[in-house]
């Protein structure tokens, strides 16, 4: 089964509704989930350079048997470099042993230096314009740009000097932390919103929610399944779920 529901982004490409995280998902384990996850319908994957996993990323999506053209891959440039970022995009690719992102996002408007510190020396829309720079001259590694945890004000500042418009806003949503003026200022200017987080993240605090499962019992249907049906069923939005055991990554697709 191909789980196939889309959302259509600003390039005119179709992003599916259903991804899958990485975050956390350590090498050694996030071989086998990425090939779980394909092998059960998931056509989106999503990881970052911060993850520390591309390359095993990588391994498991060849594993799959899933043809690359299949997949929708994203990953992100990290807040160390924010300088670099032409440089970083290829080693992303080199890690992810792939030629092309479907999608590459700014993954905090917040340059840092290796020590952890805040980078006073950049600013990030200058490291817009530069991943603006990247996805103009190099079309076919890039296919699509966006950013990660931009909220209406720093959008307002972007918008001002931005010549491509992000494609998408990777963002935190679920019951409790519900955003709504940031997704409809998104969704209002054709920038597709991905929720992540949408269990309430590490240990999937929202899962023992009373109120999840008082909806989950009525409906005959999974707490999972109500929390992950929650973003995905919103116009525009589409929705991120990790797990590194098969049996939940099966369940929640
Ligand atoms: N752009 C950004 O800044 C951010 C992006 N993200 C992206 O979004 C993805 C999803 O968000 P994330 O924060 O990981 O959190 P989620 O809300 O997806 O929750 C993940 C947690 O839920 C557990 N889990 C998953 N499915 C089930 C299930 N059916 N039953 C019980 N437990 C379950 C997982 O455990 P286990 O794996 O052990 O099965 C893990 O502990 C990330 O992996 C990442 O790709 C996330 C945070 C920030
Ligand atoms: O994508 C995942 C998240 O952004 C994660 O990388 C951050 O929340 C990080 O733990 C932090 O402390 O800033």
């Amino acid at each position: 089964m191909v789980v196939s529901q889309f959302e259509k982004l600003n390039t005119g490409a179709l992003i599916p509704t259903l991804g899958f995280g990485t975050w956390q998902s350590k090498p050694g384990a996030v071989e086998r989930a990425v090939e779980v996850a394909l092998r059960n319908g998931y056509r989106h994957i999503d990881t970052a350079t911060a993850y520390r996993n591309e390359k095993e990323v990588g391994t498991g999506i060849k594993a799959s048997g899933v043809p690359r053209e299949e997949i929708f891959l994203v990953t992100k440039l990290s807040n160390t470099s924010h300088k670099s970022p032409l440089e970083a995009l290829e080693s992303s690719l080199k890690a992810l042993d792939t030629t092309y992102l479907d999608l590459w996002l700014m993954h905090w408007p917040a340059p840092m230096t290796s020590d952890g510190k805040a980078d006073k020396s950049i600013n990030w829309i200058d490291t817009w314009k530069a991943m603006e720079k990247v996805y103009k001259d190099h079309p076919n590694k890039v296919k699509a740009i966006g950013v990660s945890n931009v909220s209406v004000e720093f959008f307002e500042k972007l918008l001002k000097e931005a010549t491509v418009i992000p494609a998408v806003n990777q963002l935190e949503l679920h019951p409790g932390c519900v955003q709504e003026d940031l997704v409809k200022y998104c969704l209002d200017k054709g920038i597709v919103v991905t929720a992540y987080s949408p269990l309430g993240s590490s240990d999937s605090p929202l899962l023992t929610h009373p109120v999840v499962d008082k909806i989950a019992t009525k409906h005959g249907a999974t707490a999972s399944n109500i929390l992950i049906s929650l973003q995905a069923n919103k116009p525009g939005v589409t929705v991120l779920t990790k797990s590194v055991t098969p049996e939940r990554i099966i369940a929640n697709a």
